[in-house]
């Protein structure tokens, strides 16, 4: 049996690439960019104006000269002007292009304007050649890379994409997963299960969580019938990146996964980590490059293990370099068996600013309801078996 950071290891090596596409900039919130995106012009492309007011040649204020004859006026959007007369002004708008022969601008609130002439009415002391302009390449100059590929796009990005004029951008194309549950038990959930059935919670839950991760899913059921999984196996794997089977993969007498994906050409990479929930979990690669998700098929083990390792694999796949996230256990908590423990966990922040996990234990990894009193599982290494108070630990956020 392997270690947590084994199993880690193994599905970081078996990252896939993944193809890109285009789309347009309305479709592209959430998605990851797959090109650059360069600055086409300084930012700001001027000296912009950022108040209302007044431009000056600021060393006519040396010169003892605080009024002066208003020449024209900026507006934002109308092209550049020059100043004719040293000793003049000219009115400008915040975004107008600072005009030429001009270095200093003075809000309208420190001016009084009377007859075609703008009087200074504070101290000239105050007044700092190059104020109020927002100096031309000051932010990012042409070229320049702005968002590098690999970022997720956020409402951020998609301004800076649409600053630079890109309507289409290259993405990572969406990944596409089947969610296959497994079980003679698991009845769709329109039906009313009779008293040895179940409906399959996880199918759903999973689903969620991959929609939420930007995946493209579909969501089966299939019964504890080798043959069957045999063939669907088969043909999802032309079709999907990756499977993500829930159930059938421990010691039973009809866990028939394992066997099932080893027979269509999955090469076993791992078969049971040493962790609890979850110890059952089987990764593998298909020769074409199909990654499978073998997962164990209790709720909370399910749920772990893809909050776990698929999104490790997910975020690995897609170049995006998430930090783990690390929280504080608020009790002390013990744990003995030599497991890597995923304790369920509330996480909340403290007045100082730290993220705050306290243990909300169910009843095992059947018990599915915990999952909504919970929002991380906090990972306790397998090497102890008390956990102290006001100790950091890796977590594992699936809200
Ligand atoms: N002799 C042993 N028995 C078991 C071991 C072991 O090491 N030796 N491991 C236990 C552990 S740990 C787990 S976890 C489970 C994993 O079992 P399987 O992956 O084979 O899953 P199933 O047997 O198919 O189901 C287990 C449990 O989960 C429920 N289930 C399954 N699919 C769904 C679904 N889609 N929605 C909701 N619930 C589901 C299923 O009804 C079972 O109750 O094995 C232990 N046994
Ligand atoms: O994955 Mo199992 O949870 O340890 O019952
Ligand atoms: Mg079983």
């Amino acid at each position: 049996m392997i270690t947590v950071e084994q199993a880690e290891q193994l599905i970081l090596e078996n990252t896939i690439a993944i193809p890109t596409e285009k789309v347009s900039i309305d479709a592209s919130l959430g998605r990851i960019l797959a090109e650059d995106l360069c600055a086409d012009r300084d930012f700001p492309p001027f000296n912009r104006v950022t108040m209302d007011g007044i431009a000056i040649r600021h060393e006519q204020l040396s010169k003892g000269q605080t009024s002066f004859l208003i020449e024209a006026t900026a507006a934002a959007g109308s092209h550049e002007k020059t100043l004719q007369n040293p000793e003049n002004c000219i009115e400008v708008m915040t975004g107008a292009m600072i005009p030429l022969g001009t270095d200093a601008v003075i809000r309208y609130e420190d001016i009084e304007i009377k007859d075609k002439t703008a009087r200074i009415t504070i101290d000239i002391n105050e007044i700092k050649a190059r104020q109020n302009i927002h100096p031309q390449g000051s932010d990012r100059k042409m070229g320049d890379i702005i968002v590098p590929k690999g970022r997720k796009l956020s409402p951020a990005e998609i301004g800076v994409a649409a600053t630079i004029g890109k309507h289409e951008i290259l993405v990572q194309r969406k990944l596409r997963a089947v969610v296959i549950s497994t079980g003679e038990e698991i009845v769709p959930i329109t039906e009313t299960p009779l008293p040895h059935q179940i409906r399959t919670s996880n199918g759903f839950a999973l689903q969620a969580s991959l929609k939420n991760w930007g995946l493209e899913t579909e969501n089966v059921l299939l019964p504890d019938d080798q043959a069957i999984i045999e063939q669907k196996i088969a043909a999802f794997m032309e079709t999907f990146d990756v499977l993500i089977l829930s159930g059938g993969v421990s010691a039973g007498k009809f866990d028939f996964v394992p066997k099932a994906l080893e027979n269509q050409g999955v090469k076993k990479l791992f078969h049971k980590v040493s962790q609890r929930p979850g110890k059952p979990f089987w990764f593998g690669k298909s020769a074409n490059g199909t990654v499978v998700f073998a997962l164990p098929g209790n709720p909370v083990s399910t749920f772990m293990c893809l909050n776990r390792y698929f999104k490790k694999w997910l975020d690995a796949s897609q170049d995006l370099g998430n930090q783990q996230l690390m929280a504080e256990l608020s009790e002390d908590f013990t744990f003995k068996p030599e497991l890597t423990f995923f304790l369920q966990v509330k996480l909340s922040y403290t007045l100082t600013g730290k993220i705050l996990a306290t243990p909300v234990e169910g009843h095992g990894s059947g018990d599915l309801a915990n999952l909504v009193e919970a929002d991380a599982f906090l990972e306790l290494p397998l090497e102890r078996s008390l956990f102290k108070k006001g100790e950091a630990f890796k977590a594992f956020i699936y809200r």
